[in-house]
């Protein structure tokens, strides 16, 4: 059993998963460094079961990591995989909400407007918190390549596009008015940013599904915490 103090054999040329160098699957604990500090040392049944399902998640998303470089099996479509990738940044997504709460020209507008750029504001910082503190790598076979990133970004869970991507989808389907075609759309675009993730390279499979799901119950607080025209306007007049 190898120590959760040895170096990960993974990244000493050994299989990049999980460490065996002779490209088997080593599904004991320990592999990976968030398996180490996740360890429950007073439920071995527990730490087993846990410890296995991190190293599936390793091994499931080391196998699906097929456009993480341009020689990967599906190299080619990893222009696409960057395109949507950039689809799913921050940067895009405030820029472009910045600049429809700047044209709008109806309250009602604004306000949505305003709501979308405060609930991408909440997501970043917490994210940005919650990859601090987990401070999960990202997958091995990960080519850092992504454009304007935090120092956190170095992180792999949360996946942030994954939580952007949730949120944004659920406030689009119930704030715009939009033709069946349209919101079938918007789930489609949801699902391939986080597929997205995990075949670049850039995720393990569960820093996308926890992500979905971290993204999904933060637009339940931005619907809580709902800024209404009369608070905009004392707002306004505060600042
Ligand atoms: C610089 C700004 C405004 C946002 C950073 C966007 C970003 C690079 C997030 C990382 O996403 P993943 O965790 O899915 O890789």
């Amino acid at each position: 059993m190898p120590s959760p103090k040895a170096k990960n054999p993974s990244r000493s040329g050994g299989s990049p998963v999980l460490g065996s160098s002779n490209g088997r699957y080593d599904f004991r604990q320990g592999s990976d460094p968030t398996t180490a500090r996740l360890r429950c040392p007073e439920s071995p049944t527990r730490r087993r079961a846990l410890s296995s399902l991190l190293a599936i998640d390793l091994w499931l998303s080391k196998q699906l990591g097929v456009c993480a470089c341009e020689d990967s099996s599906w190299g080619s479509v990893r222009p696409l995989m960057k395109l949507i990738e950039v689809s799913g940044h921050g940067i895009p997504w405030l820029a472009g909400t910045a600049y429809c709460l700047y044209k709008s020209d109806s309250a009602a507008g604004q306000e949505v407007m305003l709501n979308l750029f405060m609930g991408l504001l909440f997501d970043l910082v917490l994210v940005t918190i919650v990859k601090a503190v987990v401070r999960r790598r990202r997958p091995a076979h990960n080519r850092m390549d992504m454009f304007a990133t935090f120092s956190v970004d170095r992180y792999s869970f949360p996946s942030g596009h994954a939580t952007r991507a949730a949120m944004c989808g659920r406030f689009l389907l119930a704030h715009l008015v939009l033709a069946a075609p349209l919101r079938v759309l918007i789930l489609l675009w949801v699902g391939l940013v986080g597929l997205s993730r995990v075949l670049l390279g850039r995720h393990n499979v569960t820093d996308v599904v926890f992500g979905f799901w971290m993204g999904y119950c933060q637009y339940n607080v931005v619907e809580m915490l709902w800024l209404s025209p009369q608070t905009l306007v004392i707002l306004w007049n505060f600042f």
